[in-house]
């Protein structure tokens, strides 16, 4: 796949450590204003990709390019306009909220203004507490903050609610989406499906160093094998084989008190609906289940650490 344009490029990126290939060929293309979500199991290159945009570190092969310049060669200028989450190391363990703050918005010409970034993140209350004193918590909503201090065009966020509460979580997607709507351009890495479905527009799954799938998150769903699971205890028995040959219909099974669990489609359901009702069966406790990004990923995704 080739990828030219967007305001973040990573075109045929490969990356090894010493022996050990992290990625191996990895294409994409981030378009201006969008949340973009890098989504795969453990060892899949994902923090190696985001690093290269950084300009953390040097690709072995392949372009990276934000906002058209080279993360590495033209360092400077990108840090300005790439806002990126910190490495825990890189702050002093007795700088407080405030000073941390601070210090990152004298980093920028234009900064933010910190105090809403810091209302909205729930950090006011602790602006006085030192580094090493705040919560795994409170230190990854600093991160975020500090990530968006200097008003960045573009942002990556690596890992961005791993530690937070429900509450905390859902208050940070909030703000991510605040951040869109201002114009700017999200990477995020994320485990968490829920996150990568509610926020991102498009998600690439990476997968052994390759992007094994690019698309949006409805598209990635169409793609799981089994889209919907309709399941029911019949009234009276009911042949399993006319089960099976529904339209869309990939398995049938009767579990042990009787439930019957059918895997297909969205036509599955109409038809298992109007087959009970051709043999006047009634369908008690009658569910369906859509698939989910989750699906879609474990369908996706080998999980085999390279
Ligand atoms: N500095 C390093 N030296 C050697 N190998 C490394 C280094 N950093 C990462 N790796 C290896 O490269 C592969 C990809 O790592 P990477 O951290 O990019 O994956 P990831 O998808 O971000 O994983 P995770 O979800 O676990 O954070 C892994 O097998 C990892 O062990």
């Amino acid at each position: 796949m080739s990828t030219t344009t967007g305001m973040i490029t990573v075109n045929g990126l490969r990356k090894a450590y010493g022996g050990k290939v992290a990625v191996a060929d990895v294409s994409f293309a981030v378009a201006e204003g969008e949340i973009f979500g890098i989504l795969g199991p453990n060892g899949a290159g994902k923090t190696t990709t985001v690093e290269c945009v950084e300009g953390l570190r040097t690709p072995d092969a392949g372009t990276v390019r934000v906002a058209g310049l080279d993360p590495v060669a033209d360092h400077r200028e990108v840090t300005r306009l790439l806002g990126a989450q910190l490495q825990q190391s890189e702050l002093q363990p007795r700088i407080t909220v405030r000073e941390a703050l601070e210090l990152y918005a004298s980093f920028h010409t234009r900064p933010a203004d910190w105090r809403p970034l810091a209302e909205r993140l729930g950090l006011t209350d602790h602006l006085a507490v030192r580094f090493a004193k705040l919560s795994g918590g409170q230190k990854q909503r600093l991160s975020i903050a500090l990530a968006l201090v200097g008003d960045p065009r573009a942002v990556v966020l690596d890992e961005l609610t791993t530690g937070l509460d429900p509450r905390a979580r859902r208050e940070t997607w909030a703000l991510i989406e605040d951040v869109r709507a201002r114009g700017v351009t999200v990477l995020l890495v994320t485990h968490f499906m829920e996150e990568a479905q509610r926020l991102c527009d498009r998600i690439a799954v990476i997968d052994g160093g390759r992007v094994a799938a690019l698309d949006t998150p409805a598209g990635l769903i169409r793609r799981a094998t089994v889209s919907t699971v309709v399941s029911f205890t019949p009234s009276a028995p009911l042949d399993d084989r006319e089960l099976a040959a529904l339209p869309g219909a990939a398995s049938v099974r009767t579990q042990e008190d009787g439930r019957v669990v059918v895997e297909g489609t969205d036509d599955t359901v109409e038809a298992v609906v109007s087959l009970l009702a051709r043999h006047r069966v009634t369908a008690h406790q009658l569910r369906v289940a859509e698939a989910t990004l989750d699906d879609a990923f474990l369908d996706l995704t080998t999980g085999a650490d390279r």
